[in-house]
């Protein structure tokens, strides 16, 4: 196996295969669970919409995880309703609640985001957190580290970057930031970059980035994901050899 086909297998691995369209129906959930098992190892993880939790709980095999999303993706600051979302997610069988943190608040009031990212993660209970800090809608580089900061002191699992909804989603720089964070903080907390992700090589360059920042042994599926609804068929071309790999992956 080439080099690059191992880090495919590897990034299939930490992939949350991601279906969040509006329209997505019961038979699209079917159609990923099913994808999620791949000749190249199973993902990480699925991540849908809470009303599919149920049905999806039933038909994931096991080693799987099945994570939701809460509060997405306009990132309101009804804390009451997000609490609820949540405890009715992981009644239904989420393993991981991927929280839009109320990111529009970061610049007044960072303590409000620490406090909702508290309440959530206590709501969670044996649920994976992940936070979702919508770095590009932050866009200024001392917002986005007051983000992550607020969200460290809540609890936050994961540090994620996007909802995939908004103009700018995972970018290089805001990575850095939340990896940097995540560094400065004892870097046992995971990192999500999401929205956008479209080939083996922006995937690549998240992983090697969470490695250089975080330590070779960081980014493995416990701590780092990656959050794309269509890569998945790139990773597979490349794990399976079918295709070769741009020189700007450094291979
Ligand atoms: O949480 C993950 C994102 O919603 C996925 O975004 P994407 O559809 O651009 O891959």
């Amino acid at each position: 196996m080439t080099d690059a086909a191992a880090d495919a297998r590897r990034l299939i691995a930490s992939l949350d295969l991601t279906n969040l369209d509006d329209g997505c129906t019961s038979a699209d959930i079917d159609a990923l669970v099913a994808r999620a098992s791949t000749p190249a190892g199973p993902v990480a993880a699925i991540c849908i919409w809470p009303r599919f939790v149920k049905q999806a709980r039933a038909i994931l095999p096991p080693g799987i995880r099945l994570a939701t999303v809460v509060n997405f993706p306009a990132g309101g600051e009804d804390v009451a309703a997000t609490l609820a979302e949540t405890r009715q997610a992981v009644a239904d069988g989420a393993d991981e609640i991927d929280l839009v943190v109320a990111y529009r608040r970061v610049a007044a009031d960072p303590a409000f985001v620490e406090g909702q990212v508290r309440a959530v993660k206590s709501a969670a209970g044996a649920a994976t957190l992940k936070t979702i800090l919508e770095t590009g809608e932050l866009a200024d580089p001392d917002l986005i580290l007051s983000a992550c900061e607020a969200a460290l002191a809540g609890g936050a699992d994961f540090l994620k970057t996007s909802t995939g909804k908004t103009p700018v989603s995972a970018t290089p720089e805001a990575a850095r930031i939340l990896l940097q964070a995540i560094a400065a903080h004892g870097g046992s907390v995971g990192f999500k970059p999401s929205g956008g992700i479209k080939s083996f090589e922006d995937a690549k360059r998240f992983r090697d980035m969470a490695a250089e920042i975080c330590g070779e042994g960081y980014p493995d599926p416990s701590r780092f994901r990656l959050g794309a609804s269509g890569v998945l068929t790139d990773l597979l071309a490349v794990a399976a050899g079918e295709r070769r790999v741009e020189a700007k992956a450094g291979y």
